[in-house]
């Protein structure tokens, strides 16, 4: 049996608005204390001081070359005030949450190093120095979450929910597919979810376009950036755009070259990047052939799908490792479900090896109806969380996302499939009785 902590919050105790003004107030500049008042010491003030010196950065870039072949791709290669940076943005989250919980997020031993201490310092760099300072979070909640639900979610409901999650600071937001209607019917309002926000400011709006003919309704309706989306597998290819993967890159280079004309970017995905339901292990060198083959034909981005979550850090290195080999990281994306919770090591891994943009759906939705099994993506609002642990930008605002998650939650009826929302919505639901 589960404690009463361990139970999931039920679907009236999902955080209601008041809660997340709560949170808005708390994570206020007008309410952070001193440096000094958290709990922390001097340590981050300290650690930004020490962490300018140039032989800090030397140690790191011996330990990267010696163990990190794919060094030469990441973006970040030198950071003096890395430290720094992720001090203050630690500073945000910890003020965020105020003192009663720090304990839980923020264990002595983890952030802690002191500038005598230079083991420890040169320890922190080496796992964080690959990091990129910035993540794009691509918000595929409303196509890839949305297309996997039993019941088909109303218009209205989807273009409410692009629009919180935009108003979240989130500059991509995968907004639907102009796909068969027979094969994905929970899109099938593709043309009136594009037609109500088209002319939505503050983020690009990319949709799915598996072929000439979705390419030309998506541009029609207003889109002004399409994604295509080919395979690694075979048969995933067959059950999931019905063809082979080379008929798939055929029609991708008829929609490349129609978007060329219009100006209109292309993103480009992979699936089954670790493994295929019926094929099993896939080779990295078949991910790398495909995504090569889309950064061809000028996808300007690559997203590489582990569509059905099997992938662990120990499958996601030789993957990244064969791909990186012919498209540059910053071209990349990686893409995960999290059918058995690997998500964020396998997020934190791709970002060790220098790729800073990430795939991610609001609440967790996901899955995909050609992939049986496949639970949702990972969940937007526990990328978040992770990102400003580290110290990464993002431009995203965690309570007005917390606010869409809340929104589709309730839609659906049921409870979000993000551990940060349901963690913070009983924080603040704490914090309110102290
Ligand atoms: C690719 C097709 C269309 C081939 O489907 P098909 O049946 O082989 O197509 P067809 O060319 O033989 O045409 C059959 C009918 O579909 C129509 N049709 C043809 N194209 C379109 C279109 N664009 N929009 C609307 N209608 C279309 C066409 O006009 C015709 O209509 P009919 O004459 O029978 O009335 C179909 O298999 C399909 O739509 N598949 C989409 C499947 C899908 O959306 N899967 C989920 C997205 S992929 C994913 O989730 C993975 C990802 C990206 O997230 C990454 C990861 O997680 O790994």
């Amino acid at each position: 049996t589960m404690s009463s902590l361990e139970k999931p919050l039920s679907f009236d105790k999902l955080p209601s608005m008041s809660t997340i003004d709560r949170i808005q107030r708390f994570s206020s500049s007008a309410c952070r204390p001193r440096v000094d008042d958290m709990g922390m010491g001097n340590c981050w003030i300290e650690g930004r001081d020490c962490s300018t010196s140039n032989s800090y950065d030397e140690d790191c870039d011996d330990y990267m070359s010696e163990s990190s072949p794919w060094k030469r791709h990441t973006r970040d290669k030198s950071q003096g005030d890395t430290l720094s940076r992720r001090t203050l943005s630690l500073g945000r989250n910890h003020v965020m949450f105020g003192n009663a919980c720090e304990k839980w997020y923020f264990p002595d031993h983890q952030y802690k190093p002191k500038c005598d201490d230079k083991e420890k310092r040169d320890m922190t760099n080496k796992c964080l120095k690959g990091i990129p300072k910035f993540v794009k979070i691509v918000e595929v909640g409303p196509r890839d979450g949305l297309q996997n639900e039993k019941n088909v979610v109303p218009t209205s409901i989807k273009v409410e929910l692009i629009r919180r999650l935009v108003a979240s600071g989130l500059a991509v937001v995968e907004a639907t597919s102009f796909v068969s209607p027979k094969w994905v019917p929970q899109l099938a309002d593709a043309k009136d979810v594009m037609s109500a926000v088209r002319n939505l400011e503050g983020a690009r709006l990319p949709v799915l376009t598996p072929n000439l003919k979705g390419f030309e309704a998506a541009i029609a309706a207003g889109a002004k950036e399409v994604a295509v989306f080919a395979s690694a597998s075979e048969s995933f290819s067959k059950s999931n755009i019905n063809c082979s993967i080379e008929e798939s890159l055929a029609r991708y280079r008829a929609v490349a070259v129609a978007a060329k004309e219009l100006s209109v970017p292309v993103r480009g995905y992979v699936s089954c990047v670790v493994g295929c339901p019926t094929e099993g292990v896939i080779p990295p060198s078949k991910v790398a052939y495909v995504a090569k083959e889309l950064y061809d034909m000028g996808c300007f981005e690559i997203s590489l799908g582990d569509t059905i979550g099997v992938a662990t850090p120990g499958t996601v290195v030789p993957m990244l490792e064969a791909v990186m080999a012919v498209v540059p990281s910053e071209k990349l994306a990686v893409h995960f479900h999290d059918t058995y919770g690997q998500s964020l090591p396998n997020i934190l891994i791709s970002l060790q090896m220098g790729i800073s943009t990430v795939d991610s759906s609001i609440a967790g939705l996901g899955g995909c109806p050609y992939a049986k099994g496949a639970s949702g993506n990972v969940a937007t609002e526990d990328v978040v969380y992770m990102l400003n642990g580290l110290g990464v930008k993002t431009n995203v605002d965690l309570s007005k996302l917390m606010s869409a998650g809340d929104f589709i939650s309730k839609h659906l009826g049921r409870p979000s499939g993000s551990k940060t929302a349901i963690a913070l919505s009983r924080v603040t639901a704490d914090a309110s009785k102290i």
